[in-house]
């Protein structure tokens, strides 16, 4: 070896004892065990990158740790394992807290100094914005006639996409792409109403250019330099949003807008553009995860027979007939009954929920904390609840945790057969951080798929043969794995010449699919 390999080898060593000793250093002994420092502060980013949700499944089966610290360059992640500790972080909201990242993408989706100085005030008392807001529009998204209109307004497009494509005979679509518009179409209409500015094309479309490159401009401080065309698509979709503002669409939006509104402008002060700006991140609750769910759930239904066969059966009894001249039968269905009288549909759903939601339950350390007396968390460190981890959990949901059963959520308790575990269901997060749209996704996601298989039969194009996609390329953010390729189907009329009438009439029950609405459904 000559002296400048000798010299570069020595400095490596040398560079590596020293951040080995600094992790050492760093790392409180009542702290969560720290792992995969193979490349100090390195090697847990490989595997993030790389292996996306599947690294925390693989860490979990190879440590079998309850919560453990992965080391990053500038700050920590603490990854939670057991189900049991849920509860107890749960509690600690304020200050292992969701606020905190909420108010960190005002800045990424443009909004003023003010506006986010305003959301991350009093970021740990329920009297700050960022804490608030999520309580205030719970009325407007709970069991009610707000609700009830958002999901009348996305059973109307729902119901007049399935009427074009019966009139097209067999169809030929991509089903992502299909189910993609339908629910960009329905559920935008449904949050901002008559004047929604997703209506536009052009809009809707620099919104997915923007959603899909968020993450990357949350890691870069000069993304404005290095990403021009993601910086565009925001300004395009920000200003329509501004325009739709300005105009005032928000006076006839649904009752979730209309009490944002309420809160950020008549409450807090914030300006009109900072308000539309706000819409933006709001989007991404509204599409970011029912686009996806709703694919998987027409796919789980379509691509096992037994599945299909179980949920038509359960779904026919709800249509009544009659007849009408020029159509051999009328079809009438009010798909609010599909909440009650379908628990077959409800379980496939909750079990795609389970199956398919790679959330990453993400918190941030506002202070210390000292977890049951004994485990110490850092302030400024980030902690993460994957719900895959949770999902695939043998421990919670029994040994056939990594199967697809449709029926998992509907059976009766048997001996020898774990029932659901609601604290290891993470699909809608739980606690203080629970999805205040999981009433209306799952109506509206529930209705797309009863519309489908009600009048459709699905199957994949030139086989009858439905292939696993493979999501490889699924962008890191996503709550549910994203497809490499499109799934081309044939879309076939059950029988071409019925009419369809379809209505919602709406109901003040929630669906039993979280814990805390099946406690607050039983009080
Ligand atoms: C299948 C569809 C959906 C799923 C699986 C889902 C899932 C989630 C999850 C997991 C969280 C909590 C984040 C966490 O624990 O880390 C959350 C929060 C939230 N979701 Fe959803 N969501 C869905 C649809 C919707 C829809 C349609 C809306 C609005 C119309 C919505 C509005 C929100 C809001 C506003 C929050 C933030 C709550 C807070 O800050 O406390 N979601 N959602």
């Amino acid at each position: 070896m000559d002296s400048a390999a000798t010299l570069a080898f020595g400095g490596l060593a040398a560079t590596y004892l020293f951040l080995r000793f600094l992790l050492y250093l760093t790392q409180d002994a009542r702290e969560p065990p720290s792992i995969v420092n193979w490349l100090p502060f390195l090697s847990p980013l490989f595997g993030m990158i790389g292996e996306k949700s599947q690294f925390y499944l693989r860490l979990r089966d190879s440590y079998n740790l309850p919560i453990y610290t992965l080391r990053l360059p500038f700050t920590r992640i603490y990854v939670v394992n057991s189900t049991d500790l849920i509860p107890l972080l749960q509690k600690q909201w304020r200050t292992i807290s969701f606020a905190a990242i909420a108010a960190d993408a005002g800045g990424l989706v443009g909004m003023s100094k003010e506006a986010v100085k305003v959301m991350h005030d009093d970021i740990t008392s329920e009297h700050g914005f960022s804490v608030s807001w999520p309580r205030f529009i719970i009325p407007a998204m709970s069991p009610g006639k707000d609700l009830d209109a958002m999901n009348r307004a996305a059973i109307t497009v729902f119901a007049t996409e399935a009427d074009k494509l019966r009139a097209q005979g067999v169809a030929t679509v991509g089903l992502g792409e299909w189910s993609r518009q339908a629910m960009v179409i329905a559920t935008t209409n449904a949050v901002w109403g008559p004047q929604n500015p997703y209506q536009d094309a052009d809009v809707a479309e620099a919104w997915k250019t923007f959603e899909s490159g968020f993450l990357t401009l949350s890691m870069f401080p000069f993304a404005k330099l290095f990403f021009p065309k993601l910086i565009r698509a925001r300004e395009r979709a920000a200003a329509a949003m501004i325009e739709y503002m300005r105009r005032g669409g928000y006076k006839t939006a649904s009752g979730l807008v209309r009490k944002r509104f309420e809160h950020h402008h008549d409450q807090f002060g914030l300006a009109i553009d900072d308000v539309a700006r706000g819409e933006l991140g709001n989007t991404f609750a509204v599409l970011g995860n029912s686009t996806p769910c709703a694919l998987w759930l027409l796919f789980h239904l379509f691509s096992d027979n037994k599945v299909l066969r179980d949920v038509r059966h359960e779904l026919s009894a709800l249509v009544q007939e009659s007849h009408e001249e020029g159509w051999d039968t009328v079809c009438s269905i009010d798909l609010a009954s599909i909440r009650t009288s379908c628990p077959i549909l409800l379980s496939t759903f909750q079990e795609t929920l389970r199956y398919r939601a790679v959330n990453p339950g993400p918190r941030v350390l506002v202070e210390d904390v000292l977890l049951d007396g004994r485990i110490l968390l850092k302030k400024g460190s980030m902690l993460m609840i994957p719900a895959p981890v949770q999902h695939t959990s043998v421990l919670a949901w029994g040994n056939d945790a990594g199967e697809f059963d449709h029926m998992r959520f509907a059976r009766k308790p048997e001996p020898g057969r774990r029932g659901p575990n609601r604290v290891a269901f993470r699909a809608f997060g739980g606690g203080h951080i629970l999805c205040p749209g999981r009433h209306f996704a799952s109506i509206e996601i529930m209705a797309l798929s009863a519309l489908m298989v009600l009048q459709f039969d699905i199957t994949p194009v030139g086989t009858s043969k439905w292939v696993e996609p493979i999501c490889k390329g699924s962008p890191a953010q996503a709550g549910f794995p994203i497809p490499d390729e499109d799934i081309m189907v044939e879309l076939r009329p059950r029988a071409p010449n019925t009419k369809w009438q379809v209505k919602y009439s709406g109901s003040d029950e929630a669906i039993g699919i979280v814990s805390e609405d099946i406690v607050a459904n039983q009080e």
